[in-house]
């Protein structure tokens, strides 16, 4: 379980988290949602350790975050940070070497997935295939949790599909995952609870599930509700 209590965080005079409280369960797709601004990357680099907090804290498996937590969360930004140089290949020998926890066997079932060439130079990839291979990256490692900030930004409904057929497949099943996104209807059906932020506060928590049996609202409903769109 991620467990974030409280967290403030300020840029300059800028309070960008303001007492932000939410969990997101292991086995549990939990969607971070806000306009543009609204804290979700900052969330994510909190609990990644990548930006300091003011006050509050972030539980992973009950413990503060620590060099042991943090090997237990992988991070796909919203940029893919691959070397342009290098093929996928290299890229993937280059993981292989440096983590102890990349599974060689899930990263080439991923290229298969994905329909990516190995040989094909990160730099020429195009912008949906280069998403992929980030998100190759990122899921070859095994850890338990996985925080993905905006992984459909920029790309066409083919390669969307396709990354979405990603997470009904066994290739996540039973980790936690974070995801921000804008295009909620991709992945609706998949999201388990819903955090909506609005200038760093959350706003409203819910299970997307139990809004659609009690209510009848689905997840576009309801943020219509909450943002007054
Ligand atoms: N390094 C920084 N220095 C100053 N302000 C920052 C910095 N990073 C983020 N901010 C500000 O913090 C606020 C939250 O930014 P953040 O990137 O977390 O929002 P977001 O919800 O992810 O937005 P988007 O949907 O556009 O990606 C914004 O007002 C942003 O301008």
């Amino acid at each position: 379980m991620i467990e974030v209590k409280g967290i403030r965080k300020k840029f300059g005079f800028k309070t960008v988290l303001d007492e932000a409280t939410f969990e997101a369960a292991k086995g549990e797709i939990t969607c971070l949602i806000g306009i543009n601004g609204a804290g979700k990357t900052t969330v994510l680099k909190a609990i990644m350790g990548l930006t300091p907090i003011h006050s509050g804290d972030i539980l992973i498996d009950g413990e503060k975050l620590n060099k042991k937590t943090l090997e237990k969360i992988t991070y796909i930004p919203d940029t893919p940070i691959m070397q342009p140089g290098m093929t996928i290949q290299q890229f993937m020998e280059f993981m292989e070497d440096f983590y102890p926890n990349w599974n060689r066997e899930r990263a080439f079932e991923l290229l298969h997935f994905f329909k990516l060439n190995k040989g094909d130079k990160i730099s020429s990839l195009s912008k949906g295939n280069a998403a992929k291979a980030s998100l190759l990256m990122g899921l070859s490692l095994d850890t338990d949790y996985l925080l993905m900030d905006e992984p459909f930004s920029g790309i066409d409904i083919f390669s969307r599909e396709q990354i979405t057929n990603v997470f009904t497949s066994h290739l996540i099943e039973g980790r936690g995952v974070i995801i921000t996104t804008h295009e909620i209807q991709d992945i609706e059906h998949l999201i388990d609870r819903v955090v909506l932020l609005e200038n760093g506060r959350v706003c409203k928590q819910f299970n997307a599930e139990d809004m659609r049996i009690s209510e009848g609202k689905s997840v576009i409903d309801v943020m219509r509700e909450v943002y007054n769109a």
